[in-house]
């Protein structure tokens, strides 16, 4: 037999070849009790098989209600159900390797000897577990013989100095050599590499461990040490380091280079323990202290093109329009003519405006398609203003004076298109277009509905707007303001929706306005 000393280091774990494996991410099942403060048991498993690279799978022996000041109780269902966890995993995956941790009492070491033939070809890893890191009970004494019994089925064993005593029946070692010792005697009466863990070394400034290796050149123990870190948070410490080694293994197939490997992250995860400021006991490792997290990213800017939120910020002016009495009795056609004839002397006195501000949009056009679009829009804004004093106006007695809300609507128009630059004027132009091809399909749709009855008074003005060249002309407009907003700074960007929610209102009261007009009396306009 050969006693290698070596030390602890990285390059060490470098030189020495990694085997290919099948599987890139082992899966890795861990068998055990829990710790719902998460730092042993269980869910240190789980953590350790992740942070080194493997998919951990857990079947629970028993309920652990513990924290890192102690164990409280332990409720262990029945072996029943231990055997239909054990079932279900390998029924369903193939497992690479297995980490037994807490098995309480004889009948859960039964349990899992009898289901261990199941995950034939997986590394065992058996770390004994009797007392937990308070100095509390996990395995009831009467217990201790089937554990022995179960040591041979491991390919290695990982006690700690008192745990190493008991499975040979011995007292405990009281220095160094002598646990050792006690582990070459354990792997050779069991066949089994054994871990001998130097964490329960009193007063030593150093926390050994020594690899006693069953296979290969048999005997052979080599030693990793490493200086004492200065922590009390070594809670779980074992069960991590049993879990981290069954993984690593699978890779490596070599003991003495997954110990390497282990203990360099274990001796870092001790080192950063204290971050982690877990309960007032021996608190928890940080599994993942070479996990490091990237920047929260900030949030990302409003993308959603500008069509898209002004529809869903104007929805109550919708709303609000498509409730107005002016507006229901223009589709059932009950709307007073003169209330009509007022809405349409106001629409042509609007048209004449809003064609100049189209003209400047025209003016402003950075491409010739656009300049193009809205000249032509400006042409037939006249056109059919001079077609509304032809068919509806002439003849009817005297036009009312321009309404103040006409006015209004017309000089916020005018104002941005004297201001604001090109992307501006196309978003307050914009609801124009899309409010009246919005309520004019509504309307003319429900006159179809109705059966397009040719004795409703207003049939003409529902044909209009429901014109499928103007829900073309309104569905350019509509890209060309959301091309405007996707280049537009954010200032602008507010300048649009702004000026589009201002003329989405207009256009309400616009609609609002002849229902308010009192008709004895012109000079007060709405
Ligand atoms: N303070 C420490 N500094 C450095 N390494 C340590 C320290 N304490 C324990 N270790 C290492 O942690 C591993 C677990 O050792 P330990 O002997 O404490 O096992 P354990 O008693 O089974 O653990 P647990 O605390 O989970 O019951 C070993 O590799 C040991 O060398
Ligand atoms: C469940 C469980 N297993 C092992 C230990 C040993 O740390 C513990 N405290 N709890």
């Amino acid at each position: 037999m050969s006693i290698r000393t070596l030390v602890d280091t990285v390059e060490h774990t470098e030189a020495l070849s990694v085997p290919a494996r099948a599987r890139t991410i082992p899966h890795v099942l861990s068998i055990a009790g829990t710790d719902p403060t998460g730092g042993a048991g269980l869910q240190a498993d789980l953590k350790s098989i992740g942070a080194q690279g493997g998919y951990g799978m857990a079947v629970v022996t028993s309920l652990v209600a513990q924290n890192t000041r102690g164990v409280r109780s332990v409720h262990t269902p029945p072996s029943t159900f231990l055997d239909e966890q054990l079932q279900a995993v390998s029924d369903d995956v193939t497992i690479d390797a297995v980490k037994i941790g807490m098995l309480g009492d004889a009948e859960t070491i039964r349990t899992v000897r009898r289901w261990l033939p199941r995950s034939t070809g997986a590394v065992i890893v058996l770390d004994p577990v009797m007392v937990a890191t308070s100095g509390d009970r996990l395995l009831a004494s009467d217990a201790e013989d089937e554990l022995r019994a179960l040591v041979p089925l491991a390919d290695l064993v990982t006690p700690n100095l008192p745990e190493l005593a008991v499975l040979l029946g011995e007292p405990v070692a009281t220095g160094w050599e002598a646990a050792v010792e006690q582990g070459k005697r354990l792997a050779a009466s069991t066949g089994t590499s054994v871990l001998v863990k130097g964490g329960h070394l009193e007063g030593a400034l150093e926390c050994p461990d020594a690899l006693v290796d069953a296979s290969g050149d048999a005997g052979t123990v080599s030693v990793v040490g490493g200086t004492r870190i200065d922590t009390r948070n070594t809670h779980g410490t074992g069960c991590s380091l049993s879990a981290a080694l069954a993984t690593v293994q699978t890779r490596t197939g070599n003991w003495h280079q997954s110990l390497l490997i282990v203990k360099k992250w274990l001796r870092g995860a001790l080192e950063r323990a204290d971050e982690l400021n877990v309960g007032q006991g021996n608190g928890p490792i940080h599994h993942f202290h070479e996990f490091v997290p990237g920047p929260i990213p900030a949030p990302p800017p409003e993308e959603r093109p500008f069509s898209e939120q002004v529809w869903e910020l104007t929805t109550s002016h919708r709303l609000a329009i498509e409730t107005l009495g002016f507006v229901r009795a223009l589709g059932d056609g009950s709307l007073p003519p003169e209330q009509f004839a007022y809405y349409l002397a106001q629409d042509a006195m609007y048209l004449r405006g809003y064609s100049r501000v189209l003209s400047r949009a025209s003016a402003l056009a950075p491409s010739e398609a656009e300049q193009l679009f809205w000249a032509k829009s400006a042409l037939s804004c006249l056109e059919v203003e001079s077609e509304l004093h032809r068919t509806w106006l002439t003849g009817r007695g005297q036009s009312p004076a321009q309404g103040r809300v006409t006015r209004a609507y017309v000089d916020h128009l005018l104002a941005a298109s004297a201001n604001a630059g090109y992307a501006v004027l196309v978003a307050a132009v914009l609801p124009c277009y899309w409010l009246y091809a919005h309520v004019g399909n509504a309307l003319h749709s429900q006159w179809i509905g109705n059966g397009a009855g040719t004795d409703h008074p207003y049939a003409n003005w529902l044909e209009t707007y429901a014109d499928p060249a103007f829900a073309e002309a309104t569905a350019r407009a509509i890209s060309i303001a959301d091309s405007c907003f996707a280049a537009a700074p954010p200032a602008d960007r507010e300048a649009m929706i702004e000026a589009f929610e201002a003329s989405a209102w207009y256009e309400h009261e616009f609609f609002d306005a002849p229902t308010r007009l009192d008709l004895r009396d012109s000079a007060k306009l709405p």
